[in-house]
């Protein structure tokens, strides 16, 4: 099978600071304020044709980080993705602008992917039936719910027909009719061998959906494989990681906040 995305050491640095104070004094004195923060760590793998793959690890491990790095939404700090084929990512409030109606949002997404005025004409209607909306279609965006966010963006992106599809939790959001009818789109996509990124934390889906896990921890790659070697490990982590205490959970994140931090050498095992 041939390689259709290639994550080639991806790293994602934010600086952080602890008060406005150190803020503003990083703009006066560049690097003398704040630290970095890795929010994506060195991560490397490389995808075939045709395979779905979940991304999953526990809040705040890099998994949206990552799609979006993928997706083109976000620029990585050192790294390169190389993907084969138009990605379209397909998440909650992904590009929608706040200020704008439903049908105009359908209007700006259809002309940022190149649509013709015919063929956004044409497309419209199937996008409004789709999304379920009703009458909210032509009402500005910041008055929907994040389900009726998510609906609408979902129902944009699937018109679209790219080789590589990203989905960060869209499926969970909205109703069951909805997130059934989503997740018919998302095999029929899989079906006609799309590549597939899929963000979730619903294991079961993960399960079900994807032949392939990448597991990230604390900005890292923890292990990358066929979905039933890596759900195993994954599900034994977890149940582990709740069986914990609370001050044992918060150790453990902080050992990972710290390698984010100051690198792994620097952070005691
Ligand atoms: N724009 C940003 N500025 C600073 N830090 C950020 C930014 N975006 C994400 N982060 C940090 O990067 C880390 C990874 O966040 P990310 O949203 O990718 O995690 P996630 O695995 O998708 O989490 P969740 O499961 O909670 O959605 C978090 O610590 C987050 O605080």
């Amino acid at each position: 099978m041939a390689e259709s995305v290639i994550i080639k050491n991806v790293t994602k640095k934010y600086r952080m600071y602890k008060s406005k104070k150190e803020q503003i004094g990083d703009l006066l004195f560049p690097g003398k304020m704040g630290s970095d923060f890795n929010a994506i760590d060195g991560i490397s793998f490389a995808v075939e044709a045709g395979d779905v793959v979940g991304l999953v690890g526990i809040n705040g491990s890099g998994k949206s980080t990552l799609s979006n790095i993928i997706g083109g939404i976000v620029p990585p700090s050192s790294g390169e993705i190389i993907a084969k084929g138009e990605v379209n990512v397909i998440a909650i409030n992904a590009g929608l602008n706040n200020q704008l109606t439903g049908i105009e949002n359908i209007e700006f997404k259809c002309l940022l992917m190149g649509y013709s005025k015919e063929k956004i004409a044409e497309v419209t209607p199937q996008i409004v039936e789709f999304s379920e909306l009703g009458d909210f279609i032509y009402q500005p965006v910041k008055k929907y719910s994040s389900g009726m966010k998510s609906k609408l963006g979902f129902a944009i992106s699937v018109t679209a027909d790219p080789d590589i599809i990203i989905i960060d939790e869209a499926l969970s959001v909205g109703d069951q009719t909805f997130a059934d009818k989503s997740l018919a789109k998302m095999n029929e996509y899989k079906n006609r061998g799309k590549t597939i990124f899929f963000v979730s934390h619903n294991l079961s889906q993960v399960r079900n959906f994807c032949n392939k896990i990448a597991w990230i921890e604390g900005g890292q790659l923890r292990e990358y494989g066929p979905t039933n070697i890596v759900m195993k490990n994954y599900n034994n982590f977890i149940k582990q990681y709740h069986k914990l205490s609370y001050e044992e959970q918060k150790a453990f994140q902080k050992k990972l906040a710290d390698r984010r931090k100051y690198g792994k050498a620097k952070v005691k095992k």
